[in-house]
């Protein structure tokens, strides 16, 4: 077996679903935390000086999303026609761009500026897009895309909950219950259950 390791900071964010990945992949793995006083060292050691990380016997290699196509095309959790590989990918981009919207307003500088893009958020945009994505994923029996498990559902359970906490929506499980049900339905995979009961625990 290759020699792996993921490097991420102490939370689930953007390393989970590597992680919960190479979890349900069987392959074992160093689970590497690393804290704010170490990051400054290890940032220009990385390929574009962030985290999550995936090592490969000695071989560096970086962005969550690729990361997680690839240990998808691994495990066969990947489409089965280029089409479907092509929905997966529109699916997950759609996701990130909610993410990104979130985290962009949350790391507004300025408190009032802030508020005010969270409350833009929260009434002109999180609506469409949440309800978008509710329907996407009724739509796919309760998945992300392609109507089963895919590597993108790994992505999305993974992030869940910091999305969640970004969005100042404390209600979102309730409003939305096909987001918290297909975080567990990932978390409650065999070897992904094990991992999560081992892994330390993080509120996101
Ligand atoms: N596009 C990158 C984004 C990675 C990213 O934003 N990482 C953040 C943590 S969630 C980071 O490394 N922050 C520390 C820094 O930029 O110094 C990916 O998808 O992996």
């Amino acid at each position: 077996m290759p020699k792996v390791s993921v490097t991420y900071f102490n939370v689930k964010g953007l390393g989970e679903g590597i992680r919960m990945l190479l979890a349900y992949g069987g392959q074992e793995f160093e689970d590497v935390r690393v804290d704010k006083e170490q990051w400054p060292d290890l940032k220009p050691k990385t390929p574009f000086g962030q985290l999550p990380l995936l090592e490969i016997d000695g071989k560096q290699y970086a962005q969550c999303i690729a990361i997680c196509r690839y240990l998808g095309r691994k495990y066969g959790l990947a489409g089965t026609t280029l089409e479907e590989d092509l929905l997966i990918d529109q699916n997950m981009d759609f996701f990130n761009d909610i993410r990104m919207k979130a985290v962009a307003a949350n790391y507004e500088p300025d408190e009032k500026v802030k508020a005010a893009k969270l409350e833009d958020l929260k009434k002109n945009h999180f609506p469409f897009l949440f309800s978008k994505l509710d329907e996407i994923i009724k739509e796919n029996n309760g998945f992300l895309a392609a109507g089963r498990l895919t590597w993108a559902d790994f992505m999305f359970a993974g992030v869940y909950d910091a999305l969640k906490m970004f969005t100042h929506i404390p209600d979102l499980d309730e409003k939305y219950p096909s987001f918290s049900k297909l975080r567990d339905t990932v978390r409650s995979l065999p070897k992904v259950k094990e991992f999560c009961e081992s892994a330390p625990k993080t509120d996101f």
